[in-house]
């Protein structure tokens, strides 16, 4: 059924489900699956649209992991435009990074995430660059070759379905130290 999900459905830090490798979802994907992850899209678009956003009182963000929501299943949903105007809308089904730079990037703002209600301040390292193979809605293999802002959003959401935080990634001794061979994002 196609009920809208809300901040409610937002699994919060400290929730064990967060920290678990989810696993592979069998292709073809199922009905639900498929539904569920177009849910799952339809609250990212939903959270950038001002009205909806307050009426629903939804965190605004640009990916959201099935994990993120309960389900320990390799799939994550995106809807962003990068830095150089290019959008990304799709919902991907056991994504995998098959290669990526040395190169590091990051954002100079730091990251945020709808599972932690808390600012982390300080600069989390990304690859540059990455090739990501995985299944798009309509059931097609995909391979995408991304950077910048593209790039650390997936790498964001992929860690969702390895259990990792992006504050994990945090220098702790010194959490604004830009990483070795590394150029900022934006
Ligand atoms: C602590 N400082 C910060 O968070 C931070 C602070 C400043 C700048 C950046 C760039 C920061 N960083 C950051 N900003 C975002 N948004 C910018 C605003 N935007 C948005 C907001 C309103 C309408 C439409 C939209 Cl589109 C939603 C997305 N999103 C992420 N992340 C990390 S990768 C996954 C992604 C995510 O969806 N998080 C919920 N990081
Ligand atoms: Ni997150």
């Amino acid at each position: 059924m196609n009920d809208m999900i809300t901040m409610d459905q937002i699994v919060r830090e400290g929730d064990p489900v967060l920290r678990k490798k989810a696993e592979d979802i069998e292709l073809p994907a199922s009905k639900e699956e498929i539904e569920t992850l177009k849910e799952m899209l339809q609250f990212i678009k939903n959270s950038q649209d001002d009205e909806i956003a307050k009426k629903y009182n939804l965190r605004p963000g640009v990916g959201l992991a099935a994990p993120q929501i309960g389900l320990s299943k390799r799939m994550l949903a995106v809807h962003f435009t990068d830095f150089n105007d290019r959008e990304y809308s799709m919902g991907l089904i056991n994504p995998r990074i098959v290669s990526h730079s040395v190169e590091k990037t990051y954002l100079q703002s730091g990251e945020g995430c709808l599972s932690v209600d808390r600012d982390v301040p300080g600069i989390v390292p990304r690859y540059a660059r990455i090739t990501i193979k995985g299944t798009n809605l309509e059931g097609e293999e995909v391979k995408l070759r991304l950077k910048g802002y593209a790039a650390i959003v997936l790498q964001h959401e992929i860690d969702h379905l390895d259990g990792i935080m992006f504050y994990d990634h945090i220098n702790k001794d010194n959490p604004f130290q830009p990483p070795e061979n590394s150029t900022p994002a934006e």
